[in-house]
């Protein structure tokens, strides 16, 4: 059973009662009498294939909720309860909050919460999965000699767990009952209105839920699931919601003009005021001054509910989406009356209307004698959204000019992240303030008033946290249908593989990569015909955001000169040529990581199964991302990289490359003791450049790398090690060698201070970090510099990561008396380090050589989010050494620090050459920038 850690919850139960009754300013506009206040309550009929398919697929009666009449639910066996037998306090009973060891629990602890409105049904619920930490002897160590505390934790749990986003139609209840009963999501709501207690369950127990369906429903979930509904305030749940996911999210926000879509970076500290605009069947405009500080200043009853009314009566559309979907092929022309019908074709200059601009929405039909049938379906349901997304968008303007407001956010589940409809809204206004409002919208756009209720339970601490200590993550687990991923992702690792296999034998193919439509442009006053024509998918209600993952542990690397402006990825993939050169590369990789992915899970008929689901399920994600690359989120490089490997986890495949490293390890090994005393016969000037160029050489093995696997064939490890270092001449292409020598060892009479700490970011296992790394630490201590090195947490390709390198180190340390001395002063080598070879044994305590784990399982790295021991280890540090292509070029490359910094790498990568360095293939890069 897996050790759960777990912090005090105590406190965060006696926390000041949180002050959520607040005043809404009733609009003294008369739009307002509307009863339909941003609410959803489009009375659509939209399939929603993933979370039935979900419910259905498990089929047993025991994912069911109770129907009414079968009274009570096996409440309190199936329950996910807090275990706290065998509890014990982790580290030092000193520190404040102690993490609190659960050796006993084993379920995840569920929260819930609702918006309820009438035509879907948002669910916002928390898991906490047993967190594997394992706390080893290399983490006690560290935290003792680094000091690492909570990190920013506050003086009430944060726990790490997962926010997931999920939705259903409100006709479709009864499966979101079973699906929250077969997840026992109902279950973590306690009577105490908190984070859920260890007391066991009452008869009070509560869900917190918002939207009409929290008074409409409250009898019928107290029936099935015995769990009462605690109402909140919908407009209060929007604007926390919108306030939570403005601060919390990184790219939460986007503009999106003629089909392109821009995240906004979002200075928390300029936030307020802004009007939030929440389009429902009605729509209310909401002025947000701070947290739980706004005014309902506006609204009005033409909103969602009129589209799909409208449209359902004029076009017989089933649904929604198909209303939208015909929009799509539609010419509105035909039926609204244009400035050039009124104008015999011309515009109308001097005002600033151009011919093609809609005069009167409908207008042309009173002088046509046409009836109803005679218009095109398509036509009348584009005629409809304009004119609704265009009253929306100036109404929005003018309330936003009233109270000199220039940011409008906007959102609700009518805008769907359809294209067309964003692009209609910014365009009105754009239009009416003359380029001075901008509109935005949220990626989050319909969960708004379910994140706010799920805010609103208290003391959860969800309200604090920061953006660094939130990944998105997109679940490679998904249910997917034609190469779109539909719905939340499936935990169950064997009903993964079922939908896949399921789709496989339907014979549905994974979308081939479909370009995206050009922008058009659009004139003066108006679209002539949908300029994101094609960006619709057949899902257009799809969930556009992943699950998020809440680390509270995670911190922003302290070293950075200015985290505000820091961009990790240097390949910007919103340049769709570099996208698809990316993509083909991923896909080219693909069969032969599946072979690595299978064999080293033993090649057996399960594992050739997992793997045949993730190549299918990561093809889908890529053809997904090539059709929109901003779906989930900004995209760069590293996104991409990270992403198989997180698809791999998905599959559990935990290490593909796992007998290639120790294979490489245990070569690499062999040959130090020989690299080592070449090293020392050489004069210190000509043991530096050859200790920088080792690890040039070195950074050769890259699994990644399809140049580089290419020639692994043609010899052994330490064949293609010695060829690769004989054609290391300088100048390298990029090379500040001698800035680094000069700052290491002086010139002329000047000798320098050793650095104090330097923090080194290694790569690969095998030669790289043996020959190339290690040494180069080994420089560095013997010049009495402190040196940490910084492993991937999880394996990525083949990286070596902090669990492996104790025992590098401890197999290099036989070797050598200085690695041997300061393993054992960084706490690295267990006391009883046996069958040391040459019996030396140091009296002077050595500097110390520690480990520590980065945060992350990809082969790049993103700053903004480092574990808090490394954060820790920053904190004394004058020197980075960023080693690698994923670490050092396609990100960090451009990244400026408060310290000095050394960025090496080989380049495997003719294309990244060229683009980065203007060079070749096997060209090195040798960056040295001072401290700025
Ligand atoms: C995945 C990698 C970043 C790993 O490189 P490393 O950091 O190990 O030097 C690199 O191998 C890469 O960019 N590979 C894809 C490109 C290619 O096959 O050429
Ligand atoms: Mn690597």
């Amino acid at each position: 059973m897996s050790r759960v850690p777990y912090h005090l919850i105590e406190a965060g139960r006696k926390g000041i009662q949180r002050e959520r009754e607040r005043e809404i300013m009733a609009s003294p506009t008369t739009e307002d009498h509307s009863p339909h206040i941003g609410i959803d309550c489009i009375n659509e009929e939209t399939q929603q294939i993933s979370e039935k398919d979900i419910v259905l697929e498990k089929g047993g009666e025991k994912d069911m909720a109770p129907l009414p009449g079968s009274s009570s639910i096996h409440r309190s066996s199936s329950r996910p309860q807090l275990d706290v037998s065998g509890a014990a306090i982790q580290g030092n009973f000193e520190e404040k909050d102690p993490t609190i060891l659960l050796p006993n629990q084993s379920d995840d602890i569920s929260h819930l919460a609702l918006d309820i409105g009438g035509s879907l049904i948002k669910l916002v619920y928390f898991s906490r999965h047993a967190d594997r930490q394992v706390d080893d002897r290399r983490k006690r160590k560290v935290k003792e000699r680094l000091g690492v505390s909570n990190g920013s934790r506050r003086s009430y749990p944060i726990l790490g767990g997962r926010l997931h986003f999920v939705k259903f139609e409100t006709s479709k209840l009864n499966e979101c009952l079973d699906f929250i009963y077969s997840k026992q999501l109902h279950c973590g709501g306690m009577d105490s209105r908190c984070w859920p207690s260890d007391a066991p369950q009452s008869e009070n127990a509560v869900i917190k839920a918002t939207g009409g369906g929290a008074y409409k429903f409250a009898d019928l979930f107290k029936e099935r699931l015995g769990v009462s509904i605690e109402k909140e305030d919908e407009m209060n749940c929007l604007v926390a919601g919108a306030n939570f996911l403005l601060k919390a999210i990184r790219h939460e926000a986007f503009t999106h003009m003629e089909g392109h879509k821009e995240f906004v970076q979002i200075d928390h500290n300029d936030l307020f005021p802004y009007l939030l605009v929440n389009i429902g069947s009605g729509v209310s405009m909401i002025k947000v001054d701070g947290d739980g500080e706004f005014q309902r200043v506006s609204g009005t009853n033409v909103g969602g509910g009129t589209y799909w009314g409208l449209g359902k009566l004029l076009t017989k559309c089933k649904s929604f989406d198909e209303l939208l979907e015909l929009s799509q092929r539609g010419d509105n022309s035909t039926i609204d009356m244009l400035v050039g019908d009124i104008y015999g074709g011309m515009d109308y200059s001097k005002i600033g209307l151009s011919a093609s601009t809609i005069a009167s929405s409908f207008g042309k039909a009173i002088s046509e004698n046409k009836e109803l049938e005679d218009y095109n379906p398509e036509d009348i349901s584009l005629s409809l959204l304009r004119m609704i997304s265009y009253n929306i968008g100036q109404i929005a303007y003018l309330n936003a000019l009233r109270f000199g407001l220039k940011r409008i956010f906007f959102g609700g589940f009518f805008i769907r992240g359809h294209a067309y409809t964003m692009d209609t809204i910014s365009f009105a206004v754009q239009f009416w303030s003359k380029g001075d409002a901008q509109a935005m919208f949220l990626r989050h756009e319909g969960f708004l008033g379910a994140l706010g209720a799920f805010m609103s339970y208290e003391k959860h601490g969800l309200d604090d946290l920061m953006v660094h200590q939130l990944v998105e993550r997109f679940p490679m687990g998904a249910p997917y249908i034609g190469g779109n991923v539909h719905g939340p992702p499936l935990g169950d690792l064997n009903e993964k593989i079922s939908w896949m296999e399921k789709f496989v034998r339907k014979g549905t193919e994974i979308t081939a990569p479909v370009p995206m439509a050009p922008p058009a442009t659009t004139g003066l006053g108006g679209f002539e015909v949908p300029s994101s024509k094609g960006v619709l998918r057949p899902d257009a209600s799809k969930l556009n955001v992943g699950v998020l993952h809440l680390v509270p542990s995670l911190e922003v690397f302290p070293l950075l000169a200015d985290p505000r402006t820091y961009e990790p990825n240097t390949i910007d993939l919103s340049d769709h040529g570099e996208l698809e050169y990316w993509f083909t590369v991923l896909s080219e990789h693909l069969s032969d990581l599946v072979d690595k992915a299978v064999a080293s899970e033993g090649g057996t008929d399960d594992a050739k199964r997992r793997g045949d689901a993730f190549a299918r399920a990561f093809s889908a994600h890529l053809a997904r991302l090539m059709e929109e690359p901003a779906a989930y989120g900004k995209l760069g490089l590293a996104n991409l990289l990270e992403l198989r490997e997180e698809c791999l986890r998905e599959f559990h495949f935990f290490d593909a490359y796992r007998t290639i490293k120790q294979r490489e390890n245990e070569a690499s090994l062999a040959v130090l003791p020989d690299l080592l005393l070449e090293l020392d016969s050489m004069t210190e000037d000509m043991r530096l450049l050859a200790l920088i160029e080792g690890v040039l050489a070195a950074n050769i093995f890259d699994w990644g790398s399809r140049a580089c696997v290419d020639l692994y064939h043609k010899g052994t490890i330490i064949e293609i090690y010695r060829m690769s270092r004989k054609k290391m001449q300088r100048p390298w292409r990029v090379d500040d060698f001698d800035a680094f020598k000069e700052r290491m060892l002086g010139s002329g009479e000047r000798k320098p201070q050793p650095h104090k700490r330097a923090l080194l970011f290694v790569d690969n296992s095998g030669a790289d970090i043996v020959l190339g790394m290690l040494p180069l630490a080994r420089e560095l201590l013997r010049r009495g510099t402190e040196v940490v090195l910084v492993a991937n947490s999880l394996p990525a390709l083949n990286d070596v990561t902090a669990m492996e390198l104790p025992d590098i180190v401890a197999e290099a340390a036989k070797h050598c008396d200085i690695l041997r001395g300061a393993a054992e002063a960084g706490g690295l080598l267990v006391d009883a380090m046996s069958n040391i070879q040459d019996g030396y044994k140091e009296d002077t305590p050595s500097v110390p050589l520690m480990v520590v784990e980065n945060g992350c399982g990809s082969p790049c790295i993103d700053l903004r989010q480092v574990s808090s021991e490394l954060a820790a280890a920053a904190k004394d540090a004058d020197l980075v050494i960023l080693e690698g292509m994923g670490r050092s070029l396609h990100t960090n490359y451009n990244a400026k620090f408060k310290c000095d910094a050394l960025k090496l790498a080989m380049v495997k990568n003719q294309r990244l050459a060229q683009k980065l360095v203007k060079g070749n293939i096997y060209d090195c890069v040798c960056r040295y920038e001072p401290a700025s």
